[in-house]
């Protein structure tokens, strides 16, 4: 499909933007081997994220979303191709790597503090040093208050908030978040979509994060990539020129609505998106 030929509405958002690439994907692919036989889960992929974008991607249920998020975080090995993240190579989990999944994974019978230490506790940091950061994000996430409640005694969506802390409190450079919201009701996801893009221009942070919803891949990316069906390619790639901050009336505006519109014809290409 032709790229969109769309107005640039903004472009100071553009410039916040550095040139320099973060993680390079370098022709990766990914075949799972099962006992019932190999499962090939992505083709060919070559892409760069820059050094504090925010790269959204969008594809059919089952594409290889997931395993790309895994094989750039460390947690599964490339099937061929390289991943690096600053020209190293990944072979492993990076420190420089931060993740929230769609289920918060909070330990019930931690308090709320004590998840979000969880990584500094396990990589060895100092302690006194990383609990004034805790208490930073905890404050600029709106959980003040509630850092000595357990997980079961926060709503859906501020449990999502912690588990956002707990990935930032290391401090990585990079946020790779799989469909974090999607368990979410739809007005608390609208109103998180608002405060991770303020969390991220806060923090300057490169964010990866795979989502189903379209409207939100739009509000939140600075390019979209939308993915066909397994095994997952890149269909194409959008950049999003509206400006920044963005408030839930952008979703009313003309380059809003037509870019949903080209990449939710990919989908009707294809079939079903969820
Ligand atoms: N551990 C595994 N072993 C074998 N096959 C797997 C494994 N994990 C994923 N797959 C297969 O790889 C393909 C891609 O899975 P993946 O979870 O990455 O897709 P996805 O795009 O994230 O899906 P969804 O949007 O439904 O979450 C699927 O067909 C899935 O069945």
């Amino acid at each position: 499909m032709a790229q969109p030929q769309l107005k640039v509405v903004g472009s100071a958002e553009t410039a916040r933007l550095s040139q320099k690439t973060l993680i390079q994907i370098d022709g990766v692919t990914k075949t799972y081997r099962t006992r019932d036989g190999e499962v090939p889960s992505l083709r060919p992929i070559t892409f760069d994220v820059r050094d504090g974008e925010f790269l959204v991607v969008v594809g059919p249920s089952g594409c290889g979303k997931s395993t790309l998020l895994k094989l750039v975080a460390g947690l599964l090995p490339v099937s061929e191709g390289a991943i690096t993240i600053e020209g190293t190579t990944v072979t492993e989990p990076h420190d420089d790597v931060g993740i929230v999944f769609q289920s918060p994974v909070l330990l019930a019978w931690r308090t709320v503090l004590r998840n979000i230490m969880m990584p500094v506790e396990v990589r060895g940091l100092p302690r006194d040093k990383y609990l004034e950061r805790a208490r930073a994000l905890i404050r600029m996430t709106g959980l003040e208050g509630f850092e000595n409640k357990y997980p079961w005694q926060l709503s859906g969506g501020m449990q999502q908030r912690a588990s956002l802390c707990r990935a930032l409190v290391h401090d990585p450079k990079i946020l790779l978040m799989d469909e974090p919201f999607g368990a979410l009701d739809a007005m608390t996801r609208e109103k998180m979509n608002v405060e991770l893009q303020r969390i991220q221009h806060e923090t300057g942070k490169t964010v990866l994060l795979i989502t189903h919803s379209i409207p939100e891949a739009v509000f939140l990316a600075d390019r979209v990539m939308v993915m066909s069906e397994r095994p997952g390619a890149i269909a194409a790639t959008y950049e999003v020129p509206l400006p920044r901050p963005r408030s839930l009336d952008v979703m009313g505006h003309p380059v809003f609505i037509e870019l949903t519109q080209r990449i939710r014809a990919h989908f009707n290409a294809q079939g079903h998106l969820d």
